[in-house]
């Protein structure tokens, strides 16, 4: 029998005054997909990850998770029912070291109580050793542990990008949502960026929505693509069919879909 969707997004939208960025969005993803999310610029891509996260409340519609309702949830609270994310324009604490940047986002699920912290008991010390060696486990998979007591800001701009991923995870999602994880990224830079993805993926037993406009990325690693246009979705399917989709090449027109270039 097969398990309900990780997550259910049924008819979902937002409406800012006059406009409606995002309108009846329907998505099933299915626990340990990797699933892409494209469409041209202003399509209502990152507004559809802000509704999922809490970020904006949807105006209509219902987002569920593990079959739960989150509509209206704060963002604390998503990512503590299982969501993680990552940012288009990155967001990382430039002062604090790489390190301090994971353990940041341990702390926010750490077991240790806020008392054994302020009064320094055993527990908090355990508790710290723990966080840090988990810490430490994580920028090892992102290649960044030898990087680990450098200031955030110092890291060149593909190292940002996945110490935020490594951030992310150490949240201990169950849904990671990376928003344009290949931004910025050459080619050689990008090409590593989707082995990882994928190894995440399986090592941490994940399901992913990444948005992308790195059509190569998303058309080599996804499983199915959702596509959004003008705040809609007018096309879903693998990537073989979205690749040929009318719709989208309309949407793209004059833009590289094909991914293979
Ligand atoms: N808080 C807001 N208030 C008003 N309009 C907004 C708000 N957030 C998003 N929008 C509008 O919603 C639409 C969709 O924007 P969004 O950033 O989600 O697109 P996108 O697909 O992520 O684009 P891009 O690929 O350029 O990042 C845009 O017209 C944007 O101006």
């Amino acid at each position: 029998m097969a398990d309900k969707p990780l997550l259910q997004v049924r008819k979902a939208g937002i409406q800012f005054g006059g406009l409606k960025a995002v309108s009846e969005v329907n998505m099933e993803i299915n626990q340990g997909e990797l699933i892409g999310l494209i469409g041209p610029n202003g399509a209502g891509k990152t507004t559809c990850f802000n509704l999922l996260t809490g970020v904006y409340v949807p105006t209509e519609g219902d987002i569920l998770f593990n079959g739960e309702r989150l509509n209206g949830l704060p963002p604390y609270k998503v990512t503590r029912k299982g969501i993680a994310r990552t940012f288009q324009n990155i967001r990382l604490f430039s002062e604090l070291s790489v390190l301090d940047n994971v353990k940041v986002a341990y702390h926010s699920l750490a077991k240790h109580s806020i008392l054994s912290s302020v009064f320094r008991l055993p527990s908090h010390f355990s508790g710290e050793k723990e966080m840090e060696e988990k810490s430490i486990e994580f920028l090892k998979i992102f290649q960044l542990d030898k990087l680990k007591d450098e200031k955030a800001k110092n890291l060149p701009y593909g190292q940002q990008r996945r110490l935020e991923i490594a951030r992310a995870l150490a949240a201990g999602p169950k849904l990671l949502l990376l928003d344009e994880p290949a931004a910025g990224m050459n080619p050689q830079e990008t090409h590593e960026l989707m082995e990882l993805i994928a190894f995440i993926r399986n090592q941490f037993d994940l399901t992913i929505l990444l948005i992308e406009h790195d059509m190569k990325l998303v058309m080599g690693i996804c499983e199915r693509i959702y596509v959004l246009d003008h705040g809609q979705l007018i096309a879903e399917g693998t990537p073989e069919v979205i690749r040929n989709h009318p719709k989208v090449i309309e949407a793209y027109l004059g833009e590289e879909v094909a991914g293979d270039a």
